[in-house]
């Protein structure tokens, strides 16, 4: 379970989150919501210890995450982030097979148990058969699903994923969200599409200006009267396969 506490998170003097609270249990994904520079990233840096908090407490499994070690936090917490390195000189299997760094000790060589979980997480992801192939040579989409790829193999028990479907085409979007959901991981997940949200999350919190605005059921919280004067766009609501359907129209704001 992820729970945080009134975090805040200031660069400089202005916040870029306020006093942000909400708790994701275990086997639930919450999808983060929220227009540009809402604070959704910021956010899962914060729970990762990668920006300092100013105010406020996160917890996994109720230990507060700021005075885990490196090692204990990246065993609760496997991360995806929004742009990584390109510059990996590694194949894919050997960038995959780094998510089990965690769980060897110095130098210790990989173990069987480490290469199995690697190729595990390669075939749930389907980049197995770039197992070879240098990271720097995927497409967007293919070095995303190996970024999901190595946070799998990671087996942590918690999960946070800061747009994984960027780069992805339309069947892959919603092959790795049904993937993740599908994991009995404690998971929150930075999405703009907000269909996808609405269709794959168990809760959705929507972040405006560093604040929460409506958190709950993706029924309740994606509604036109709550999205329209956030991201100030016309919002109209169908229902498709059971899920609450959005279709924007920029003039449509009311
Ligand atoms: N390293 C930084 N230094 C200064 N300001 C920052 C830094 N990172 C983020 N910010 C500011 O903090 C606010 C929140 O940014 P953040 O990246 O968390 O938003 P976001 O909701 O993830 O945005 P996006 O949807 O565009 O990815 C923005 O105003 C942004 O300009």
């Amino acid at each position: 379970m992820i729970t945080a506490d009134e975090i805040t998170v200031r660069y400089g003097r202005s916040p870029a989150l306020d006093r942000v609270s909400l708790a994701v249990a275990d086997g639930a994904m919450t999808g983060l919501v929220g227009p540009n520079g809402s604070g959704k990233s910021s956010f899962l840096r914060a729970l990762l210890g990668a920006v300092d908090r100013a105010g406020g407490k996160a917890f996994a499994d109720g230990d507060e995450l700021s005075v885990l070690s490196a090692r204990q936090r990246a065993l609760r917490l496997a991360a995806v982030a929004q742009s990584e390195d390109s510059g990996n000189p590694l194949t894919v299997a050997e960038s995959v097979l780094l998510g089990r760094s965690v769980h060897r000790r110095g130098w210790e060589p990989y173990r069987a148990e480490d290469r199995a979980a690697a190729a595990e997480a390669m075939r749930a992801t389907g980049v197995d058969g770039l197992a070879d192939k240098a990271f720097t040579a995927l497409s967007g989409g293919e070095r995303q699903r190996a970024l999901i790829a190595r946070a799998l193999a990671q087996r942590s028990t918690h999960l946070l994923l800061d747009e994984p479907t960027n780069h992805l085409d339309v069947r892959f979007q919603h092959e790795v969200l049904e993937l993740v959901r599908g994991l009995p991981l404690c998971t929150v997940v930075v999405l703009h599409d907000l269909n996808l949200a609405a269709r794959y999350c168990d809760e959705v919190v929507l972040l405006d200006r560093g604040r929460v605005t409506a958190a709950g059921k993706p029924d309740h919280v994606l509604t036109p009267p709550v999205l329209e004067p956030v991201y100030r766009i016309g919002v109209r609501r169908f229902t498709v396969d059971g899920a609450p359907h959005l279709a924007f129209s920029p003039r449509g704001v009311r």
